[in-house]
């Protein structure tokens, strides 16, 4: 077999520097000898992925946090689109929020379930929507995709970098932040082929795994395998009760919260409605990559995953 392992050494505040050689050596020993080389930029574990399976690897392993994850996964893709089913993916989840992992929930030690060999196939997520500079693009991603209030979140939590506050607390302190400034935003919505509906949100979730923002069980009953996404919409409601009830997202308990509907669907189309002078940000495993209008498709068991 074949393995190559893409390393982030900026991920995880540190973590991957201090944990990843003495899993590195624990990992030789379970399965000899593999290559790995460390990202340079954002964007470089991708090329490294793209390349590693172009030139014969069997698994590729990600070790860093849910932004290396979403390049890695993109990096099965090649430049026409077409996924390299042949191959299969592990985790070594080094991050600072690490949902991914979380929704995975297998209980296991990361190099524990790489050992395994156990391999399961998981649908990935593929949204098409406009990056800053308006240009259309394209990107997978493997647990949650969403919009409104989160693609704001993320952009203040990936540019305020403080070294005293974990990752969680950075997400909660900028939820409140942006929850207490923002003004819901009018979007159209059509799934799969029922009817448009228009509403106003504060946060539209397109969910495949459960948990986003450090630890949010947002989508607490999204399945990895169901070829279906949980979508979960937050209409508008007063500021004062955001603030009350944020808590229960940790716990999935703001299900039956009267501002929140649930639903299932393969494909979603989604539009800012005119006369709106905020754009619609878009929030991706953690990143913030762009704006609506969007299309989000499921690619159902698209993803060998070794869990
Ligand atoms: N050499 C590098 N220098 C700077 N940034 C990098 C480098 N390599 C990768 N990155 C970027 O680091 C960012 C953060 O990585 P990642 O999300 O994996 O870690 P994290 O934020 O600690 O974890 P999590 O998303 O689970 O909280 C990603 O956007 C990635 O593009």
């Amino acid at each position: 077999m074949s393995v190559f392992v893409v390393i982030n050494p900026k991920a995880g505040g540190g973590r991957v520097k201090k944990r990843w050689p003495r899993l590195a050596k624990r990992l030789a020993e379970h399965i000899g000898p593999f290559a790995s080389a460390e990202t340079a930029a954002p964007g470089h574990a991708s090329i490294l992925t793209r390349e590693a399976i172009r030139t014969g690897a069997d698994l590729v392993i990600s070790v860093g946090g849910d932004g290396t994850l979403n390049e890695v996964v993109n990096g099965f893709c090649d430049a026409d689109g077409k996924m390299s089913t042949h191959v299969s993916l592990a985790v070594v989840s080094l991050g600072t929020g690490s949902d991914f992992v979380r929704s995975l929930s297998t209980g296991m030690d990361s190099i524990d379930r790489i050992v395994s060999g156990a391999t399961r196939r998981i649908d990935l997520g593929r949204v098409i929507y406009f990056d800053d500079d308006g240009n259309q693009k394209s990107r997978l991603f493997a647990n949650i995709g969403s919009f409104g209030v989160s693609g704001q979140i993320d952009r203040i939590v990936n540019t305020t970098h403080s070294r005293f506050l974990p990752r969680k607390a950075r997400f909660l302190a900028a939820t409140i932040g942006a929850l207490a400034a923002f003004r819901s935003q009018r979007i159209g919505m059509m799934v799969d082929d029922d009817p448009a509906v228009t509403a106003p949100i504060v946060l539209v979730a397109v969910a495949n795994g459960r948990y986003f923002g450090g630890g949010m069980q947002i989508a607490p009953d999204a399945e990895f395998d169901d070829g279906l996404f949980d979508i979960v919409t937050l209409q508008h409601t007063s500021k004062l009760a955001l603030l009350r009830n944020l808590l229960l997202v940790y716990s999935g308990g703001h299900r039956d919260h009267p501002a929140i509907s649930i639903r299932r669907g393969r494909r979603i189309r989604v539009e800012p409605l005119d006369g709106q002078s905020e754009p619609v940000l878009l929030d991706l495993d953690g990143e913030a990559p762009g704006r609506l209008p969007a299309t989000y498709e499921i690619l159902p068991q698209a993803l060998a995953l070794r869990c």
